[in-house]
């Protein structure tokens, strides 16, 4: 069989933290068609670990041609995603980038500060999908959890397509973006995340971080199979 990233000879796959690195490696230690980071939470972290790999990877004259951001996520419930479910991102925004104003947020693209969303290409989305079984959806990136019923109700209503919730797509996404553009290439970027709790109240208690980062290894085993 095939695998449904064939197409792409060096693929970088970018995670949060050592977990979800290891779950990854479990799945493609054995495939040097991957290298896979753990760059740190929150989008700032892995903007700078994404754009440093993209570097390193270029001079060395073995450049990516692949991007994967990854690890565990939130789900939106309300959408029918349960925890330990595989979800892979069609439109990767920047969900809590902006201003708040008396008539609600408005997004960095709204006030004309640059762009807030990124479009995986739709052919490897529908590969990597059909692979692994993901659903795909809208993968929210945020730089604060969200706790509350209120603020998930809030983004499912500024992003109805919403499946998930993490923090670390749009930041690879950007350095992927600056990367291409500065060397005048394609490079695309997927997001593939597991789900470990439902996005809302907050409730540690109900997390299953096991379950996600089981999931992580099924998925990428799908995939590399
Ligand atoms: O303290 C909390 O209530 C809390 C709830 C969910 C996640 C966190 C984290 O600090 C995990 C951040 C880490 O995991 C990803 N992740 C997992 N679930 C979510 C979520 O519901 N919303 C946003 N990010 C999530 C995230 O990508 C980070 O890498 C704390």
């Amino acid at each position: 069989m095939l695998s449904a990233l064939s197409a792409y000879r060096r693929v970088l796959v970018v995670a949060a933290v050592p977990a979800e690195r290891e779950a990854v490696l479990a799945a493609t230690g054995g495939a040097p068609q991957f290298d896979v980071l753990a760059g740190g939470v929150g989008p700032a972290a892995a903007a700078a670990a994404t754009a440093t790999a993209l570097v390193t990877a270029a001079e060395r004259a073995h450049p990516y041609d692949l991007v994967v951001a990854t690890g565990i996520a939130g789900g939106f419930a309300a959408h029918g995603v349960q925890i330990g479910d595989t979800v892979l991102a069609d439109r990767i925004v920047a969900a809590d980038l902006g201003a708040r104003t008396p008539d609600g947020f408005a997004s960095v693209a709204e006030l004309g500060f640059g762009t807030a969303e990124h479009t995986p290409p739709p052919h490897p989305v529908r590969a990597a999908a059909e692979a692994t079984g993901a659903r795909t959806g809208a993968v929210l990136s945020v730089s604060t959890v969200t706790g509350t019923r209120e603020r998930a109700e809030e983004l499912l209503a500024r992003h109805p397509d919403a499946a998930a919730e993490a923090m670390e797509g749009f930041g690879v996404a950007q350095a992927a973006a600056a990367h291409a553009a500065a060397r005048g290439i394609a490079l695309p970027v997927l997001e593939l995340r597991t789900v470990s709790n439902a996005v809302g109240p907050r409730d540690r208690a109900a997390w299953r971080i096991p379950d996600a980062l089981a999931a992580l290894t099924a998925a990428f085993g799908k995939l590399v199979a």
